[in-house]
C-alpha cells in the first residue's frame, strides 16, 4: 500500500548513497563497471552472473531491491566473482581478491552503521509478503 511505497522510496535513497560512496572509493575502481567481454573473452564462460556497482545503481532505479539484504547479496556476488576468476597466488590476483574482500566488508559496515534495524525489518516484511 502507499506506506509501503514510501518505505521503499526511502530504501532506494539510502542504497543510492551507499552505492555512490563505494563507487567513489578508488580502491574499488575495478568493481565500478562490468568486466569488458572484449578485453576478457573467457570471463562469462567462468562467471555465470557478472555484477558491478554501476549495474547495482541501475537495479536500484528499477526497484529490484526491496531490502538491504538483497543489495548485500549483489555485493557478495561482486566479491565471489572476483575470488573465483582471480584465484591464483600471483600478486595481481592477490591484490584484486584483497580489494574484493575490502569492498564486501566496507559495504556491510556502512549498512550496519547507517541503517536502522527496524527499518530493514520493515523492508523484509514488504519483500516477504510480495
Ligand atoms: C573484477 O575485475 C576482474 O575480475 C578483472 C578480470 C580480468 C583479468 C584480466 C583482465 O580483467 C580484473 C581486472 C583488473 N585486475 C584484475 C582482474
Amino acid at each position: 500500500e502507499e506506506e509501503e511505497e514510501a518505505t521503499l522510496r526511502e530504501l532506494r535513497i539510502f542504497l543510492r548513497e551507499i552505492c555512490a560512496k563505494l563507487a567513489r572509493n578508488r580502491t574499488f575502481y575495478i568493481f565500478t563497471k562490468p568486466v569488458d567481454e572484449e578485453e576478457v573473452p573467457d570471463y562469462r564462460e567462468i562467471i555465470k552472473e557478472p555484477m558491478d556497482l554501476e549495474s547495482m545503481m541501475t537495479k536500484i532505479d528499477k526497484h529490484e531491491y526491496e531490502c538491504a539484504q538483497d543489495f548485500l547479496h549483489d555485493i557478495d556476488l561482486i566479491c565471489t566473482n572476483a575470488l573465483e576468476y582471480n584465484p591464483d597466488r600471483n600478486p595481481e590476483d592477490k591484490v584484486i581478491r584483497h580489494r574484493a574482500c575490502t569492498l564486501r566488508d566496507t559495504a556491510y559496515a556502512y549498512i550496519k552503521a547507517e541503517m536502522d534495524t527496524d527499518f530493514e525489518e520493515k523492508c523484509r516484511g514488504i519483500r516477504d509478503n510480495r
